[in-house]
C-alpha cells in the first residue's frame, strides 16, 4: 500500500515573516495553478447541470461514436451520448468517491494516529500491528473481492479503499504525536490540568494539521486514480457517468473514434495532478516558508566606512543600528550603538532582557536572526570594516580570529556525534589540519580548560557529560583557534552557581594565556565584577554608560546603572570588586 508520507517539519514554518498559509500558497504560482484547477473541477461538479447541455443518459443512435459538433462539444460515446455532459456530470461522482476514500482514509489514520502516539505503548504496539497488516495487503486484490461481495457500489468500494489508505495517515499522525508529546510546553498543559482532549485539540492537532494537508491533497490523486481504474475495468455502476466509465467507453472505440480518449484521460491527469502540485506547494510553503517575503528597502546607510580605529583598539563600532522587518517598514532594536574594546580587555555589556545585547554580539559575528539586517553604521575588526563583508569572507574570520561560546552549551552540541568529532572536524577543516593533529590538539585543550578525564570526554556522547562539562568543551572548542576575540554569550547563565565561578575563573585564565579579547553578554553585574576590565551598559538598544569597572562601580553616572547596581543583590559574591550599595532614593535620583 503507498504510503505517501509528506517529509515535512511543520515547526519551520515559524519565521518571523510567517504569513498565513493559505496567502502563500496562493502566492506561489504552481500552489494558485493547482488551487485554480481543483476550483474548476469542483465548481463543474456543482453545477454541472447548468453546464452540461445534455442529459449525460440520453442516447441518440446517430451520434454514436460521433465527431465534435452539433450539440455534442466533444462528440458522441460508442452509445451516442453526449462525452461532454459526461464528462461534466462524471467530475461529481468521481470527486465524490474521491472525498468518500480521502475522508475515510483521514478519520481513520489520524484518529488512529493521535490516540497511538500520544497514549502508551501497548495502544501504539496494537494499532501499528494493525496498520502494518493494512499496508501489506494488496490494495486492487481486496477492492476486486469486496466488489463480488458488495456488489457494483464505486462508493463503497472507495469506503473500503479509504480503509486501504489509511495507513498512511496513521504512521504520519503517530509520528508527529511522539515527537511533540513530550515538549515542555505539552508538559506545562499537563501540569496545568488541561484533560487530554484539550490537549490534543490545542497543542498536538497544530503540528498535525498542515503535514495531514499534504497527505490528503497525494491521498486525493491516488484516490482518483484507482477509482478511475476500477471504473475502466468495468467495476463500476454502468449507470453513474464517471471519468474512468468515459475512458472505459472512448477505449472501446478507439479505432473508431480516437480523439474521443483525449478527453476523460486530460479530466484525470490534470485533476491529479494538481493535487499533486498542490501537496509540493504546501511542502515547500512549511520547509522553507515559500518564496521569500519582500523585506522592506534598505536605508541608505549614512556612515562613512572610510575610517580608522586607535591602534590598541581591537573592536570599534559607530552608529550601528539594527533592524528587523516589521508591518510598517524596519523595525529598529538597537539604535546607533558606539563601542571600543581595546586588545586584551574583557569587555561586559551589560544589561537588562531585551536592551539589544545579543543583537549587537550577532552582529559582530555576522550572524543575526532571519531578516536581520545592521541598517546604518560600521564595524572595525583589527581596522577591517566587517560591515559589507561576505558571507564567505565572513566565515573566515568567524570560528577562527573571532571566536564565540553560546549560552546554552548543551544545545549547542550535536546529541548524534562525540564529543571528540564535534571537536575535531572544525580544526581540521578551518585550521587545515591533519586528523592526528587536530585529535592531539582537542585533547590538550580538553585538557588546557580543566576537564579532568580528557580522552573519555573526546569519546563521550553529549548526554553523557554535564553542563558544565559541555560549557568547558564548547570553550575548548572557542579557544582552539587562538582567536584574538572571543564573544561569549550569557555563558554562564545555564549554569549552577559554583559551576558559574569556574568557568568564570576558566574564562579569565584562558584571557591572560592566549591575550585574547572578551566581549561578555551578561545580565549580571557579579559576572561583570568578577570577570570584567570595563564596561558598556546597554537599556533599549542604546549604550547609556561606558567606563571601566572600578570607575562605573564606584561612580555610576546614569541612572538606570545605578538602578541596576542597586539591584545587585546583597548576597551575590563579587571577587574582584564589592558594588558599592546605593539607597533606594539615591537609585531613584
Ligand atoms: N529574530 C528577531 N526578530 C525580531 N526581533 C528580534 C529578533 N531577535 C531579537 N529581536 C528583538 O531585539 C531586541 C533585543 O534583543 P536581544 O536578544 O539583543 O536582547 P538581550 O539584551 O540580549 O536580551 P536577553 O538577555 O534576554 O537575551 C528585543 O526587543 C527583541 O525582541
Amino acid at each position: 500500500m503507498t504510503d505517501a508520507s509528506p517529509q515535512t517539519n511543520a515547526t519551520a514554518s515559524q519565521g518571523p515573516q510567517r504569513r498565513s498559509m493559505v496567502k502563500s500558497v496562493l502566492k506561489s504560482p504552481l500552489g494558485a495553478l493547482s488551487v485554480l484547477l481543483i476550483l474548476a473541477v469542483v465548481l463543474t461538479a456543482l453545477f454541472a447541470p447548468l453546464i452540461a447541455a445534455n442529459d449525460p443518459a440520453a442516447i441518440q443512435i446517430f451520434r454514436v461514436n460521433a465527431a465534435p459538433g452539433d450539440g455534442y462539444l466533444l462528440g458522441g460515446d460508442g452509445s451516442g451520448r453526449d462525452i461532454f455532459s459526461r464528462l461534466v456530470y462524471g467530475a461529481r461522482n468521481t470527486l465524490l468517491g474521491t472525498l468518500i476514500a480521502v475522508g475515510v482514509a483521514a478519520i481513520v489514520g489520524v484518529s488512529a494516529g493521535l490516540a497511538a502516539g500520544y497514549h502508551g505503548r501497548k495502544l501504539e504496539v496494537g494499532a501499528s500491528w494493525l496498520f502494518d497488516a493494512l499496508m501489506a495487503l494488496p490494495a486492487m486484490i481486496v477492492l476486486l473481492a469486496f466488489y463480488q461481495a458488495l456488489g457494483a457500489s464505486i462508493h463503497l468500494s472507495m469506503v473500503v479503499f479509504g480503509v486501504m489508505l489509511s495507513p498512511g495517515f496513521f504512521r504520519l499522525t503517530r509520528t508527529l504525536v511522539k515527537g511533540v508529546k513530550n515538549e515542555l510546553y505539552v508538559d506545562a498543559a499537563r501540569v496545568s490540568g488541561l484533560s487530554n482532549l484539550r490537549i490534543i485539540s490545542r497543542h498536538i492537532l497544530r503540528v498535525v494539521r498542515a503535514p495531514v494537508v499534504i497527505q490528503t491533497s497525494i491521498v486525493a490523486g491516488i484516490a482518483l486514480v484507482i477509482q478511475a481504474g476500477l471504473e475502466f475495468l468495468g467495476l463500476g455502476d454502468p449507470g453513474t457517468p464517471t471519468w474512468g466509465g468515459v475512458l472505459q467507453s472512448a477505449f472501446e472505440n478507439m479505432y473508431v473514434s480516437p480523439q474521443a480518449v483525449i478527453w476523460p484521460g486530460l479530466a484525470i491527469s490534470i485533476t491529479v495532478a494538481s493535487f499533486v502540485l498542490l501537496a509540493n506547494s504546501i511542502r515547500d510553503q512549511l520547509q522553507h516558508g515559500g518564496p521569500p517575503a519582500r523585506l522592506p528597502k534598505l536605508p541608505e546607510r549614512r556612515s562613512v566606512f572610510d575610517r580608522q580605529a586607535e591602534a590598541d583598539v581591537l573592536l570599534s563600532l559607530r552608529g550601528v543600528k539594527i533592524g528587523y522587518p516589521g508591518t510598517s517598514g524596519w523595525r529598529e532594536v538597537v539604535h546607533g550603538v558606539d563601542l571600543d574594546v581595546r586588545r586584551g580587555e574583557v569587555l561586559g555589556l551589560v544589561g537588562e532582557s531585551g536592551s539589544g545585547k545579543s543583537q549587537t554580539a550577532f552582529a559582530v559575528l555576522g550572524l543575526l536572526g532571519t531578516g536581520g539586517h545592521v541598517l546604518d553604521g560600521s564595524i572595525l575588526f583589527d581596522g577591517e570594516e566587517l560591515l559589507g563583508k561576505s558571507d564567505e569572507e565572513m566565515h573566515g574570520l568567524r570560528g577562527k580570529r573571532i571566536a564565540y561560546v553560546p549560552q546554552e552549551p548543551m544545545s549547542n552540541l550535536d546529541p548524534s556525534f562525540r564529543i571528540g568529532s564535534q571537536l575535531v572536524e572544525p580544526l581540521m577543516t578551518a585550521q587545515g589540519m591533519s586528523r592526528r593533529e587536530a585529535r592531539a590538539h582537542a585533547l590538550d585543550m580538553l585538557g588546557r580548560v580543566g576537564l579532568p578525564d580528557p580522552k573519555r570526554t573526546f569519546n563521550a556522547y553529549p548526554h553523557e557529560i554535564s553542563g558544565g562539562m559541555a560549557q568547558r568543551v564548547l570553550i575548548a572548542g572557542a579557544v582552539a583557534t587562538y582567536p584574538d576575540l572571543l564573544i561569549a554569550d550569557e555563558p554562564t547563565t545555564a549554569l549552577d552557581v559554583t559551576v558559574q565561578a569556574e568557568i568564570l575563573e576558566l574564562l579569565r585564565e584562558l584571557q591572560a594565556e592566549f591575550g585574547m579579547t572578551i566581549v561578555m553578554v551578561t545580565h549580571n553585574f557579579g559576572v561583570v565584577a568578577d570577570i570584567c576590565d570595563s564596561v558598556a551598559v546597554m537599556r533599549q538598544g542604546e549604550i547609556v554608560e561606558q567606563n571601566k569597572v572600578t570607575d562605573l562601580f564606584a561612580n555610576p553616572t546614569h541612572d538606570y546603572t545605578k538602578n541596576l547596581l542597586a539591584a545587585v543583590l546583597d548576597d551575590v559574591e563579587v571577587r574582584r570588586y564589592s558594588p558599592p550599595k546605593f539607597a533606594p532614593q539615591e537609585a531613584a535620583q
